[in-house]
């Protein structure tokens, strides 16, 4: 299989601060990666270079091919599609929902032109049905409540068909319903063959979807574990990253870690 995202022996150094520190890691073409590890670990620095939107300090980033430094990130960036509280913060409040949507196919954030492709606005009106929010496509995107503003943030990420599909943390601020309708329709989407190659960070083992095959442990910067998912996401590699004793369940597929009493 193809690789689709390969860090080799990466640095991001910021100040004095390593950031990521000689981080190395292979994502191909269909694996589901899933990156955990505690506040401050790297796990968004890890996103924004996986999207183009960073540059190494030291060693070498090759998304889709293109070795970061040696292409224009412009062509590169439509090809990745990044969901993000970060850059959901770049759309206008009162950008209308399908325009939040469509605009994602020109590489903006903001409606900049009167007319889009009919083409466009049909396929930003299916992901919006198929993410659960087609009714919503004339409302501001300011007005909707996080649960509606993160799917249309994924279906915003889908819009120019990516080859890789980036969630920084998809079940941020959601209640427990929002969360459990984002982890079955992520799993609808990991089940999908022809669906892009995916990295979700998420702070929870609850809100890893069945079906995601691999997993990343980061820890102040580097990596405690990384590969496939069961061997990665065990009550000891966890325990490591949380520096605490954690005790995992594992339930029909789904993760639960509680603290080990
Ligand atoms: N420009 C910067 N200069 C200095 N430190 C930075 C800079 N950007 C991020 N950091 C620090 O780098 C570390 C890693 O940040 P990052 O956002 O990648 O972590 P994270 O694992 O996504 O954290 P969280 O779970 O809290 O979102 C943090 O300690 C953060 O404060």
């Amino acid at each position: 299989m193809t690789d689709v995202l390969s860090l080799d022996s990466v640095t991001v150094t910021r100040g004095s601060k390593n950031l990521l520190d000689a981080v190395s890691l292979t994502v191909k073409e269909g694996e589901r990666w899933v990156v955990m590890g505690p506040n401050g670990a790297g796990k968004t620095t890890l996103l924004q270079l996986a999207a183009a939107r960073m540059h190494p300090s030291k060693g070498t980033v090759s998304i889709l091919g293109e070795q970061l430094g040696k292409v224009d990130v412009f062509e590169l960036r439509p090809r990745v599609g990044l969901a993000s509280t970060a850059l959901m913060g770049h759309i206008p409040a009162e950008e209308k929902v399908l325009d939040a949507v469509v605009t994602a196919a020109y590489g903006v954030t903001g409606r900049w032109r009167e007319e889009y492709e009919r083409f466009d606005e049909r396929r930003a009106f299916m992901l919006l049905e198929q993410w659960g929010v087609g009714t919503l496509l004339s409302r501001p995107f300011g007005q909707l409540s996080e649960g509606e503003k993160k799917r249309v943030q994924i279906a915003r990420a889908l819009m120019t068909d990516p080859e890789l599909l980036l969630l920084d943390e998809p079940g941020g601020g959601l209640d427990l319903g929002g969360r459990e309708d984002l982890v079955a329709r992520l799993t609808h989407l990991a089940k999908n063959p022809s669906a892009p190659a995916m990295i979700v960070v998420t702070h929870h083992v609850e809100e890893v979807p069945p079906g995601f095959t691999h997993a990343a442990l980061l820890k102040d910067g580097a990596l405690v574990a990384a590969g496939e998912i069961d061997d990665v996401l065990t009550a000891e590699k966890l325990s490591e990253t949380f520096g605490m004793a954690i005790e995992l369940r594992v339930d029909g597929g789904r993760r639960f870690a509680t603290a080990r009493a």
